[in-house]
């Protein structure tokens, strides 16, 4: 069997697809107004976009190579490209984007079938096999595609990508004594996720749609209603990545 992530490829094309698209409907004027990450704008979110599409391409050509390819040389390159690109003119900004999209594609394309378990380390130190790298950029695109605050909300992602993103949430948050104890469950009954430390008193149990349980465990807008335990208010959880 191939280790290739083929279902993982996909989903990675197509949040690409929506994040170009989202970038598509944007005014020039449009790029300097307020995205929803604090202190950045539109051009900030899709700078970062960019690079980290460049940085994922860095993680497979490690991954090819053997040779250590880090994401970024260090946190202050990360920070000043990214405030580069946002001072560029729009149209230079969306054949940044694109061109940075076209290079992952086909370093995505390229990846010979048995570098997919070669392990690699990301800019947060965590090593992970390559396999890992397209999710990593279905992550990129859809939550920033809705923090570029133009017309896409969580109602957009993909059910799957929900899921895929709550687990995700929950791994980080797991046994941190800043996260309060959260289950989150979805109101088909089908999924439940633990945040926070598991050994605390009873969780709060938050139920509600999978596009509101992903925006509320992400921090980011909630498209519907959640229902806590007992009518409470949310409780507030610590910030994701
Ligand atoms: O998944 C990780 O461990 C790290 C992800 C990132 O560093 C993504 C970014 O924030 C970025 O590329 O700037």
């Amino acid at each position: 069997m191939s280790a290739r992530p083929a279902a993982m490829l996909e989903r990675a094309a197509k949040g690409t697809a929506a994040f170009e698209a989202a970038v598509h409907r944007l005014t020039d004027s449009g790029f300097t107004r307020p995205s929803y990450l604090p202190g950045w704008s539109k051009a900030h979110v899709v700078a970062h976009v960019a690079r980290n599409a460049d940085a994922l391409v860095n993680l497979l050509t490690w991954a090819r190579t053997g040779t250590e390819t880090p994401m970024y040389a260090n946190a202050d390159q990360r920070a000043r490209e990214i405030e580069e690109g946002a001072r560029r003119r729009p149209e230079e900004l969306r054949a940044e984007l694109l061109a940075a999209d076209a290079r992952l594609a086909g370093g995505l394309a390229a990846l010979p079938d048995e570098c997919w378990a070669a392990t690699v380390r990301t800019a947060r130190g965590r090593e992970v096999p390559a396999s890992q790298v397209p999710w990593m950029r279905v992550r990129e695109v859809w939550v920033h595609a809705v923090d570029l605050n133009i017309d896409t909300g969580f109602d957009d992602v993909p059910q799957d990508v929900c899921v895929a993103l709550v687990d995700d949430v929950a791994a980080s948050f797991r046994g941190r004594p800043d996260c309060p104890s959260v289950r989150l469950r979805s109101e088909d009954g089908a999924h439940s996720w633990l945040l926070g430390e598991s050994a605390a008193a009873e969780p709060v149990v938050v139920s509600g749609d999978l596009p509101s349980l992903a925006a509320y465990a992400t921090g980011r807008p909630v498209p519907g209603p959640l229902y806590p335990t007992g009518g409470g208010s949310l409780p507030t959880l610590p910030a994701w990545l």
